[in-house]
């Protein structure tokens, strides 16, 4: 029901995207329709720019043919006269075309990232569980930047080399039909190859890119576990695996590059084989009087202008292979929907339990059950402790509560309804958790205990001083030098464990949540501190319920209520002795 995969590079493989490259543009387009004038403007001037690459052979020819042979210098100069201008407008309105279409690439990149970076936030944990983080950044750095490559440097180039070649066919054909057919015929060659090849490329740079991904995920995993590799001295091992990866790398790439550069060749050989054919085919033609030295030079740059910008293509096309096959690993992140969808829960509970576990059952996706039909009741302004063995599935049924999971059966009730029926806010400021491992933000003390807390925004410092005092919170933040204003940086690693839980508490109980669920919440902290959290659980408000999730059992002594959690189970203990007893005798089997 809810075991839905999220693990991008397996649904790559199970299912590649098949999309025509049109529906794509389509869609890349939608991102940036506001910016429709502007590619109309720049559309203009490549159109502009293609016609005055268009007339000038057509000019050069006439003027060979009626003032050069008949030494008309005056016809001769304002011929001259003339390309010289058109050739100045055609430099500005490269230029502008240039410049515009370089604003809508960073646009559309800046689109791109967005949309990417608000998906990210819409997925659920499952998603973060299943994908590395460093292949999600080269995602959203990486891929993207390739589409913006495409569409500030090649889109335009690829509409103006589209143009000339195709008035370059029209002139050649309309010159001399048969001339201009076996001038043309050669292209073929290219049409053919180009359709046979293009797959081969596009999926070439996708494992390349895949690849770029697996890298970055590497560096990233050896940058946050820095410590653990230096205290087990395991810096060689995480060489071998980055120098892994890196030739897997330089493979991949290798070998792309191979492929990007495979059409050159190919439409060089057509332009060449195309040339030849003109000048034997056009020399005849004069020597029998058919044709004029004028019409074949003339001919022979439009044969050029057909070529170079198929030439240029080549180049542009392989570009766009690797667009595409950025644009495939983007859009595979972007098509991905949260599984925790909202229902509509329209009862009205006449003195409902807090909250309610209706015969739940979960298993992470690709791993074993770890609760089997659980049901129980949490009430209001109690206290529960959730004890059991590592692994037994206390996270992972407070990570239930919390729904960073929905289960694989049954309800678990809020209130009396159904919790996929809360929106996120409600659902947060209802229930506060306390993770095993904190995570803070780089900032200061201030910003990371008003983390999603709406309400005390606006408070001057001292007002915010008030309001710990209030929570009777002032003895935590008095752990830390500068008060609220400590710095907390590199993500919190500059505080020590125990007093990032103190923030975590902090966060915590300053949102004043209906629920606090603290899993391990106090294993950091000693035991003066801990005395002092207990004080503070103390005075919450009255109906305030908690969970508490620990292994050190003095933690648990005030609980109202305990629940052994073990091998898919969920039972009450009784007395602390009982818990106590379950612990040193269960085996545990899940
Ligand atoms: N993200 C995950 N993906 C897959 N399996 C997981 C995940 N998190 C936990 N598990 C598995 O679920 C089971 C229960 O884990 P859980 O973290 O809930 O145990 P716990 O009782 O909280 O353990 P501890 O006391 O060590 O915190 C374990 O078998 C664990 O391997």
């Amino acid at each position: 029901m809810n075991n839905q995969s999220y693990d991008l590079n397996q649904l790559s493989a199970s299912a590649p995207e098949k999309k025509s490259t049109i529906a794509v543009l389509r869609k890349l387009f939608a991102l940036i329709a506001e910016e429709k004038g502007k590619l109309y403007l720049a559309c203009l001037f490549i159109i502009i720019n293609a016609l005055i690459n268009l007339s000038g052979p057509l000019l050069v020819g006439y003027a060979i043919d009626h003032y050069v042979q008949h030494k008309e210098y005056h016809g001769l100069l304002v011929i001259s006269g003339f390309l010289l201008a058109m050739y100045l407008v055609g430099f500005c309105t490269s230029y502008v075309q240039t410049r515009l279409m370089g604003g809508v690439g960073q646009r559309l990149l800046f689109q791109l990232r967005n949309a990417v970076f608000r998906k990210l936030q819409e997925l659920p944990v499952a998603f973060f569980n299943q994908n590395k983080a460093g292949d999600l950044i080269s995602r959203i750095n990486n891929d993207t930047d390739k589409l913006n490559q495409f569409f500030s440097q090649s889109l335009m180039q690829f509409v103006g080399s589209l143009i000339i070649m195709i008035g370059a066919g029209i002139f050649l054909l309309s010159i001399h039909i048969e001339l201009g057919s076996a001038a043309l015929a050669p292209a073929l060659l290219i049409v053919v190859f180009t359709k046979l090849a293009s797959p081969w490329v596009k999926r070439t740079n996708a494992l390349n890119l895949k690849s770029v991904g697996g890298m970055s995920a590497e560096i990233q995993e050896s940058l946050n576990n820095f410590k653990v590799i230096i205290a087990f001295n395991r810096r060689d091992y995480f060489r071998e695996r980055f120098e892994q990866v890196n030739t897997q790398n330089y493979t991949t790439a290798m070998k792309a590059g191979v492929a990007n550069n495979i059409f050159m060749p190919v439409y060089g050989l057509s332009a060449n084989l195309g040339q030849v054919v003109v000048l034997v085919m056009g020399i005849y033609l004069i020597a029998t009087g058919s044709f004029t030295v004028g019409l074949l030079i003339s001919f022979l740059a439009y044969v050029n202008n057909f070529y170079n910008p198929l030439r240029q293509l080549a180049a542009l096309w392989a570009n766009f292979q690797v667009a595409m096959a950025g644009w495939d690993r983007i859009s595979q992140l972007l098509a991905l929907e949260s599984n925790l969808e909202t229902v509509q829960d329209n009862s009205f509970p006449v003195q409902p339990a807090l909250l309610e576990f209706k015969d739940v059952s979960f298993g992470y996706p690709n791993g074993k059950p770890v609760l089997h039909h659980i049901s129980f009741t949490l009430e209001r302004g109690k206290t529960y402790a959730f004890v059991g063995p590592t692994g037994g599935g206390k996270t992972t049924t407070a990570s239930l509560i919390a729904r960073l999971y929905d289960p694989t059966e049954g309800k678990i009730m809020l209130e009396g309804k159904d919790i996929r029926s809360y929106d996120a806010t409600t659902r947060a400021t209802t229930i506060g958790f306390i993770l095993q491992e904190p995570f803070l933000f780089s900032g200061t003390v201030r910003e990371n205990i008003l983390y999603g807390n709406e309400q005390y925004l606006d408070y001057t410092n001292e007002q915010l001083v008030q309001v710990v005092h209030d929570a009777g919170l002032e003895a935590l933040l008095a752990r830390f030098d500068n008060g609220l204003d400590t710095t907390v940086s590199n993500s919190g690693d500059s505080i020590s464990l125990g007093q990032k839980q103190l923030l975590a508490f902090m966060r915590a109980v300053l949102r004043n949540p209906s629920l606090l669920i603290l899993d391990e919440a106090t294993a950091n902290i000693d035991t003066v501190t801990e005395q002092l959290l207990e004080d503070i659980l103390r005075r919450l408000p009255a109906t305030t319920t908690r969970v508490i999730i620990a292994h050190r059992l003095n933690t648990i002594e005030s609980a109202d209520e305990i629940f052994f959690i073990n091998a898919g189970e969920v039972n009450r203990a009784g007395s602390l002795q009982d818990a106590m007893h379950m612990l040193l005798q269960e085996k545990r089997q899940s």
